[in-house]
């Protein structure tokens, strides 16, 4: 069984008009697809293609006006708040702006155990240990717990945000375009630290990105948006790159100067 699947989605967003009746226009059109256990998902697609919107409905956060969203098989819009709190737990986020993402008047401690305090009520000894742990795990040090996010570099504080985000121990994380505000070394070194999580704890991901470089280092299925809808979506990477679809022809373009393995692929 697929851990997320994605049938038929279409959704807009009403635009508002004093003098007609609100209309909506679609921003995604009968979008489907799927992750498996422990699989990258890249989603691919210029500026205002859907990216973010089927984003937010994949996470709970904005209902779609048609098709389906099963999660571990759990119909996500049909289940009841109950339901719904459990699959938030398995279903984390991590956004593009590392730092308002964060309260500025929590530090990393506060932050981190803030999802730990929702849901697993540990001892203020335990859940310490918990987060010191943590930030073991994405490569900062435990004394870091004190620190508030102003004393933290961005590349420091997106580690945080990640921290934060596998504190439950989910199956999936949705990274909204989580490297892209980042200097090419952190960005390295934070989708290094990606991979490594993936690989360790069997984490799925969905990879929302403008960069087909950062997409295909951590991706193992890419798929492409246009205007709302999905126009490619292929299980393979290196299969990906060898198709003739033009969006897929453009992204690959883009990389060739400084990625002389893919001149071969066109
Ligand atoms: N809350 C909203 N209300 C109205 N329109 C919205 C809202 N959020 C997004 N849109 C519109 O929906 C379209 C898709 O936006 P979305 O953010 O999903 O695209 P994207 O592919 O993630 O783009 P980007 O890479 O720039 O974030 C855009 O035209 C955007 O203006």
């Amino acid at each position: 069984m697929s851990l997320l699947r994605v049938s038929h989605v279409t959704h807009g967003y009403a635009a508002s008009s004093l003098f007609r009746k609100a209309k909506r226009s679609i921003v995604l059109s009968d979008i489907s697809l799927s992750i498996e256990p422990g699989q990258c998902l890249g989603l691919l697609g210029a500026s205002g293609a859907g990216k973010s919107t089927l984003g937010k409905v994949i996470l709970g956060l904005e209902r779609p006006q048609k098709g389906q969203i099963l999660f571990q098989g759990v119909d996500l819009y049909a289940s009841n708040a109950y339901d719904r709190k459990k699959l938030r737990r398995d279903l984390q986020v991590v956004f593009q702006d590392c730092y308002s993402s964060v309260n500025p008047k929590m530090n990393a401690e506060q932050i981190i155990g803030e999802p730990l305090m929702n849901y697993e009520k540990l001892s203020a000894q335990a859940q310490t240990r918990r987060v010191e742990e943590l930030l073991e795990i994405v490569g900062l040090h435990p004394d870091d717990r004190k620190k508030y996010p102003h004393q933290f570099s961005g590349g420091q504080l997106q580690r945080i945000n990640i921290a934060r985000a596998i504190a439950l121990k989910p199956k999936m994380i949705v990274l909204d375009e989580a490297v892209s505000s980042l200097d090419m070394v952190t960005q390295s070194a934070i989708l290094k630290l990606l991979l490594d999580l993936k690989a360790n704890f069997g984490l799925s991901y969905l990879f929302i990105s403008h960069d087909i470089k950062a997409a295909y280092h951590i991706s193992d299925a890419l798929a492409v948006m246009d205007h709302g809808e999905l126009v490619v979506h292929s299980e393979n990477k290196e299969q990906f790159i060898g198709l003739q679809h033009l969006s897929v022809q453009k992204l690959v373009q883009s990389m060739l100067p400084e990625h002389p393995r893919f001149r071969s692929g066109v």
